[in-house]
């Protein structure tokens, strides 16, 4: 299908914008009407200016609180149809009245937009009337396509739009008793799951589909089975990505329409992770200290590389001294079929990664994360690189989860990436308070959790941008805490005593907290099961946690985070 885009969802100047969104992939533009104001080219120049790079420019929206008026104003709306023809666009937006001044009458909101479609259809322009979440007396999609309906002229249509209707949750299922030939436009957005006033939800909120919480795919395929043929388009107002990067923001969309196609497709994903194979540091004397508290001992040692093989149960760590602070490179996934997985990444827009390869080691398909970590696509035979020792056994059993600290601006970008390339679904988004400020947080992971990460966000304030941390499973977490507190009592983050008596004040009767008080392991119950953890100190940007998840815990111990988060920062650890 064809894919447009609002200039409105990306950053910078009307040139910029076009040159950004032509660069990844769109074929058309809805141009916003500030942006075409403030633009120094007439609009036969930008016509030109899109033409060059590919683009049509598929809507523009110049109206605002036209219909149901006292009197409507047809002056304004004739030059603009002036200006359109200039720009060779012919598809004209009015979203529903948000006046007070708006009457509540259909039959007059419906005469005047069928006097506009008249007048419309002399320049060879159509109209396309969008039901706003907050108009005034006009805010359901099928209100708007009652109007239409009733003013009955061929070139007025009704324009959908995914955030108006499922911010409201209006069932789209009505869709599909809309004729697809009156659909004259379907704009698509995604939003978090927010409970606040709509007109803020929209205009600050949005984001691209399969980065927040509504079925836009669903509602896509009512308006594909209905007949609709026109483009798909997002229509974005966030207040991160007009600060954003425009290119990056544009392959962003462009990736979340894929997705979306491949989504309305129905096939499964096709290569989805079945579990970590490992996880690579740039490594210091420091992390070897802390792994071998930790009872992790090396097994192998890569034949070119300066890359180092470290196990204990199923939880392989390699360790690399290409220099630099200890800090998460790469994460290496168990995938049925390697080439497969990064086939689907890169029709994802993954950046696939150039591989130097010496004879006879294996070969791994690799795609960079938004924030550069490098994903790599494991078989089996990835590990007889490292001709690695045998079994190294311990309470240890696996990687558990990778939790990475995102930059503000790729934090839906983030989410995006794991949920397409990865397949992973998002649990839970959370916010945790840090001593200097808040950090979002979003649990994603692989059906039945074989496959666990968190994204972080570091809030403006927390400064705080760059801690990344590998959680490892164990069977036995006090074990851990006793052998590192006996042989490195130095490496565990110290908890404080206040916690405890919290913990004490919640769970009275527990005799098992004296133990985590003076071994500092920490303690969280969902329904399922209980959970207890540890902190090693940070090294470099990264620190480890060792978990043990008791009868099906599914959680990562947020209520948690708070403390960790401030004893970090505190005391320097
Ligand atoms: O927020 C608005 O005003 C606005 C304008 C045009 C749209 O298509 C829309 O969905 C919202
Ligand atoms: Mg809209």
């Amino acid at each position: 299908m064809r894919k447009s885009i609002a200039t409105v969802s990306v950053s910078g100047t009307l040139t910029e914008k076009l040159a950004a969104i032509a660069a990844a992939g769109f074929d058309g533009v809805e141009i916003f009407e500030n942006d075409l104001l403030a633009c120094p080219l007439p609009p036969e120049e930008i016509r030109l200016r899109a033409a060059d790079l590919g683009l049509t420019i598929d809507l523009y929206q110049p109206l605002r609180d036209f219909e149901a008026m006292p009197v409507p104003d047809l002056r304004r709306a004739e030059r603009k149809f002036q200006v359109m023809e200039r720009l060779g666009a012919d598809m004209l937006l009015v979203c529903s009245n948000v006046s007070p001044d708006a009457v509540d009458d259909d039959e007059l909101a419906a005469a005047q937009l069928r006097l506009l479609a008249e007048r419309a259809a002399a320049h060879g322009i159509r109209v396309a009337y969008e039901a706003l979440a907050w108009g005034r007396h006009v805010n359901e999609y099928l209100h708007a396509w009652r109007i239409v309906r009733l003013a009955g002229h061929p070139n007025l249509g009704v324009c959908l739009d995914s955030f108006h209707i499922l911010s409201r949750g209006s069932d789209p299922i009505g869709i599909e008793a809309i004729p697809g030939e009156k659909i004259f436009f379907l704009q698509l957005a995604d939003a978090p799951p927010l409970a606040m006033d709509v007109l803020q939800w929209s205009r600050h909120y949005r984001c691209f589909p399969g980065q927040g919480g509504f079925d836009v795919a669903g509602l896509t395929g009512h308006a594909l089975n209905a007949g609709y043929t026109g483009p798909l388009s997002l229509e974005v107002f966030n207040d991160h990505f007009r600060q954003a990067d425009a290119g990056r923001t544009s392959r962003d969309g462009m990736r979340s329409l894929i997705a979306l196609e491949q989504a309305l497709d129905g096939s499964a994903h096709p290569a989805a992770p079945t579990g970590f194979a490992f996880a690579e540091l740039a490594a210091s004397g420091a992390v070897v200290e802390v792994l071998a508290a930790l009872g992790f001992a090396r097994t192998g040692r890569h034949p070119t590389k300066p890359v180092e093989l470290w196990e204990q149960g199923g939880a392989r760590l390699l360790l690399n001294a290409t220099g630099g602070d200890p800090a998460l490179l790469a994460i290496g996934l168990d995938t049925p079929d390697p080439a497969k997985a990064a086939g689907h990444a890169q029709a994802l827009l993954a950046p696939v990664l150039p591989r130097e390869r010496e004879r006879q080691e294996a070969a791994l398909d690799a795609v960079a994360a938004p924030d550069g970590t490098q994903i790599f696509f494991c078989d089996a035979t990835w590990l007889g690189d490292f001709s690695p020792a045998g079994p190294v056994a311990g309470e240890i059993t696996r990687i558990d989860h990778v939790a990475l600290t995102q930059p503000w601006h790729h934090f839906d970008e983030a989410a995006l990436f794991y949920r397409g390339v990865l397949g992973l679904r998002a649990q839970e988004s959370l916010e945790v308070a840090d001593p200097y400020g808040l950090l979002r947080s979003k649990a994603m992971s692989a059906p039945g959790g074989a496959v666990r990460m968190v994204l972080n966000l570091a809030q403006v304030g927390t400064g705080d941008i760059a801690r990344q941390h590998v959680a490892l499973a164990c069977r036995d977490v006090l074990a851990v805490a006793r052998r590192l507190r006996a042989r490195r009592p130095d490496l565990l983050l110290p908890i404080p005593g206040n916690y405890y008596d919290d913990l004490s004040a919640r769970y009275d009767a527990d005799p098992a907290l004296r133990e985590l008080r003076e071994l500092g392991v920490l303690y969280d119950r969902d329904e399922h099961g209980e959970f207890l953890h540890l902190y090693t100190v940070t090294l470099g940007r990264v620190f480890f946690e060792i978990v043990q998840r008791t009868g099906g815990y599914q959680g990562y111990g947020a209520v948690n985070a708070p403390i960790r988060l401030a004893v970090q920062r505190a005391g320097g650890h």
